[in-house]
Parts: structure tokens; sequence; C-alpha cells
């Protein structure tokens, strides 16, 4: 018998060691058991200690890519992640404008974790004013939320205040990431559409095996909003598995090592929810 297994796409970038980006999407998307299209707007030579080589798609081929997936496929969420540059940034908001792709996830990502830089200042201007009002949900790590609100971020009501001028940019709701804070606890702020805001605090593992972690918990988010989670329980539900794929870790590179994809959610993982503090 045919299953009516929801399709999800990824707008992002290839990593040749395949901790991060599509690859990290893909099999994300394959754990929650939605399907998963793929759009490649950059190829990186690249692996747990850095990257080498970075190989931008020319817009013309991400159109044609897009519309190919478009034409036949039923697309009922999207996320993006690593953009790039102007063009690509471009060349995505022009389709999904148009596009009837459902929710949309925009990982704003910036900086690799061996700290390569993946999108160009330029860009971060153009992610602001085409894509930020375009999404359903942005997913900044503490950094890229400091740049995109131009506040710096210290303490608590920092992450606050951050999120709350982020969302001011025409994004409906916030998932303000806390794993580059220090500390023996990992606090996640959320922000929703409708004003209420809540904390999920985790332990932090003491680990540099974290390649991919803003890609999965996105992908993760995408993937439960196609199943029909609401957004409050698609977060908490995504966070729990990234945590699973954290604490349950795989031995495989030299650098900041990949996730274990595989690993099964238990209730161990699951987050504190904090309302209302
Ligand atoms: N060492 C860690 N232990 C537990 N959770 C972590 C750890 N590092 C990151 N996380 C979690 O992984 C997700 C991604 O976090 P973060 O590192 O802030 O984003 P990014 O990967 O985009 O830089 C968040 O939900 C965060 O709480
Ligand atoms: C192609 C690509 N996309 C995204 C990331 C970010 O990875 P991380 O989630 O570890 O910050 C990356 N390193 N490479």
């Amino acid at each position: 018998m045919v299953n009516k297994t929801p399709q999800v796409l990824t707008i992002a970038g290839m990593d040749s060691s395949g901790g991060a980006g599509v690859s990290a999407d893909l099999k994300t998307f394959a754990a929650q058991g939605v399907y998963g299209a793929n759009v490649i707007v950059a190829l990186t030579a690249q692996n747990t200690m850095g990257v080498q080589q970075v190989s931008m798609t020319s817009p013309s081929m991400i159109h044609a890519q897009l519309k190919s997936v478009v034409d036949d496929l039923k697309i009922s969420a999207v996320k993006s992640g690593m953009l790039g540059d102007v063009p690509t940034v471009e060349a995505v908001a022009e389709f999904l404008q148009q596009a009837d792709f459902g929710d949309y996830i925009l990982d704003p990502v910036m900086v690799a974790k061996g700290g390569a830089h993946l999108l160009s200042d330029e860009a971060i201007v153009a992610i602001k004013s085409s894509l930020i009002p375009l999404a359903t949900l942005i997913t900044p790590n503490m950094p890229e939320a400091e740049v995109l609100s131009g506040s710096n971020i210290t303490n608590h009501e920092d992450v606050m205040q951050s999120a709350s001028k982020i969302q001011q940019l025409g994004v409906e709701n916030v998932l303000l990431k806390g794993g580059h804070a220090s500390g023996k606890d990992v606090y996640d702020y959320i922000l929703l559409a409708d004003g209420s805001h809540f904390w999920l605090k985790s332990s932090r593992v003491d680990t540099i095996r974290t390649h991919g972690t803003g890609d999965t918990i996105s992908a993760a988010i995408t993937a439960r909003l196609a199943l029909g989670d609401d957004m409050k329980k698609a977060i908490i539900y995504a966070k729990a598995y990234v945590d699973a794929t954290i604490r349950e870790g795989i031995d495989v590179g030299h650098g900041h090592g990949p996730l274990n994809h595989q690993a099964r959610v238990a209730d161990r993982h699951f987050p504190e929810v904090l309302e209302n503090v």
C-alpha cells in the first residue's frame, strides 16, 4: 500500500563530510519519517576540522532545481540553511514568494563551527529585507541573533530583547538557540507569533561533536510541522531529537564531529519547558 508521507524541502549547501547542511537535513527528515527533497545552492569541501573550499551554484541552476521540485512534488514545509551570497538569497526569495511550499523555516547560517564564513555581509542585509518577512520561523544561534538584532547578548534579558527585535523584522516565530553560551545547562528561547514565550532548558553535553546541530534542529522542526505538530510542539520535539543526536554521539573525524542522526528520542532527551519567565 502506498502511504501519504509528507514531503519537505531543504534549500542549503552540501558538506562533503556529511555532517552539516543538506546531509544533516536529509538524515533528520528520514529519522522523522518524512520525505526530503534538496535544492543545492553551494558545494563545500568541508570536514570536521574546517571548510577548505566553497563553490556556489548559479542562480539559474538554483531556479531550475526549485522549478523541478515545484513542478512535480507536493512540498508542505521548506527550510533554508547556508545561502552564501546575495544572488543566491535573491534567487531563493524570488521563488519562495510565488511557490506554495507551506511553512518556511529560515536558519540564518553565517559561520561554520570551525569559524569559516558561509554568508557575506551583503547577503545578511538581503536576508533581512527579502527572506525574513517570508518566514514562519527563524532559528538564529546567539552570534547570528546579535548580528540580526544589532545588539549584544550577555544575559537572558538580552536574549529576550534580541528575539523581540528579530520578530519585529517581520518573521512570525523566533527560536534563539543557546548552544554558544557557557554554563552547565543550555537555554533555548522561543518567542511565538501570539507573543507568548518560553525557555527550553537541558543539560549541556560536554563535547565538541556538535557539527550540524543548527541544521538538525531546524530540519526536525520542518519535518514535525509537516507531520501536523503546532509550532510549540514541533520545537520541543525537535529539541529532544537534537539532544538525542548529541548525547548518543558517534566517533567520526578529528574535529567538530557530526551527530548521531539515528539516535532514538527517549523521555530523558526532552527539555524542561519554562513558561513565561
Ligand atoms: N553541548 C551541547 N549540549 C546540549 N545541547 C546543545 C549543545 N550544543 C548545542 N546544543 C543544542 O543544539 C541546538 C543548536 O544549538 P547552537 O549551537 O546554539 O546552534 P548552531 O548549531 O546553529 O550554532 C540547540 O537546541 C542547542 O540547545
Ligand atoms: C554546508 C553547510 N551548511 C551549514 C553549516 C553549519 O553547520 P553548523 O550547524 O555546525 O553550524 C555548515 N558547516 N556547512
